[in-house]
């Protein structure tokens, strides 16, 4: 397979105060996400200025990518659309039209499967080639690559890291704790093959992270960021909740590591640094927050990895896990929403 572009697909985030109402309608319209929560979210853009530090960052990396890939061996243009704020994905796939090109591939900014992460991302790819219609690029997206040493190993350096800013690293008294985005649970017992895919996927990632930052180490999986209402379940245990359950357990030293996430963006910004380093500090709980991989540079070649992965049939797909990944998410993996979608 030849392509001629790359193309930077990630969520989008407002660019100031005028913006935030409108992105989060963007987000969450047709969702059932109580007026309530949108206020809520709406005060934490608002404490960042209603910017979203996650366009910075994807600029950064696409500048990044822009090195890379010709050092790769990849000459291709690149190019960033999103979800859900400027520069829209329809946008940037018209654009791409104009300037001739034929068939892209795309890099998610998440590594994992799962409606949320994966399969809205395919669809907002085919929304925007509809919409642009003729002449639209063919655009393949790149695999999940949670178990990518590209991705682990700069996460757990970062765990590393954090842990070394503990006063006390007494295994006995300090826990590590990986957090992803929370999603509705039936969403998650729709990623496939079996169910369960996202969680799976991300229990994968943890253990690996931990398995090289600090073995031995007692390790737990929670969720972040819960959103949706109040009467449909998502993933289990909250951060927050989690850190009480530890405090009333004896443990005086958490490092927590977003393993969801490849950028420190906002609910990593606030959900963590802001709202449980808060309950931590309530319960007396020393407290680090490990970084994401960002721009590390061995994140930044995993992408021209898997882009010779699938040029070259003969490229090793380095993988640390056993979940198997899929060029093209075969049917039921990464589900479209009217599996799960919650009534409005
Ligand atoms: C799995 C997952 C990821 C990880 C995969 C990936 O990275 O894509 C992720 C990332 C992100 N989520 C983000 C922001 C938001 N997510 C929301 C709402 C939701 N997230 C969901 C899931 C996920 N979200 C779900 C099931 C909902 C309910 C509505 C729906 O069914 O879609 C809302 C609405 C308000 C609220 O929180 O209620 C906001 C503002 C930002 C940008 C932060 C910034 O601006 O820096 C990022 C990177
Ligand atoms: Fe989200």
């Amino acid at each position: 397979m030849e392509y001629d572009a790359f193309l930077l697909v990630s969520f989008g985030g407002p660019e100031g105060p005028d913006d935030v109402m409108p992105f989060l309608e963007n987000v969450t319209r047709g969702r059932g996400v109580p007026p309530e929560r949108l206020t809520e979210v709406a005060e934490h853009y608002r404490h960042f200025g209603g910017v979203s530090p996650i366009n910075a960052q994807n600029r950064e990396l696409l500048a990044a990518l822009a090195e890379e890939l010709p050092r790769a061996g990849f000459n291709l243009p690149v190019y960033w659309g999103n979800r859900n704020w400027d520069p829209y994905l329809t946008k940037t796939v018209a654009q791409m039209r104009d300037d001739g090109i034929r068939r892209a591939i795309a890099f998610v900014t998440s590594g994992y499967g799962s409606y949320s992460a994966c399969g809205q991302y395919l669809e907002d790819i085919a929304r925007a080639r509809a919409e642009v219609g003729e002449g639209a690029p063919v655009i393949d997206k790149l695999r999940h690559f949670h178990d990518h040493p590209g991705f682990v190993e700069p996460h757990a350096d970062a765990v590393i890291a954090a842990l070394g800013t503990l006063p006390d690293r007494d295994p006995a008294r300090t826990r590590l704790v990986f957090t992803a985005h929370s999603i509705p649970n039936a969403m998650d017992a729709s990623s496939g093959p079996s169910g369960a895919r996202y969680s799976d996927q991300v229990r994968e990632t943890a253990g690996l992270v931990a398995g090289v930052a600090a073995p031995g180490l007692p390790w737990d999986l929670v969720w972040q960021s819960r959103s949706g209402p109040p009467q449909v379940p998502w993933l289990e245990p909250d951060v927050n909740d989690h850190l009480e359950a530890l405090a009333a357990d004896g443990v005086r030293n958490v490092v927590v590591s977003p393993v969801g996430f490849v950028s420190d963006h906002l609910e990593v910004l606030w959900d963590l640094d802001n709202e449980a380093a808060d309950t931590a500090r309530r319960l007396g709980l020393n407290f680090a927050r490990a970084a994401t991989p960002g721009t590390d540079p061995r994140f930044v070649s995993m992408v021209g990895e898997l882009i010779r992965e699938r040029t070259d049939p003969a490229t090793p797909r380095r993988a640390l896990g056993r979940i198997p990944t899929h060029d093209v998410c075969p049917p039921g993996h990464c589900e479209p929403a009217a599996r799960h979608r919650v009534a409005s």
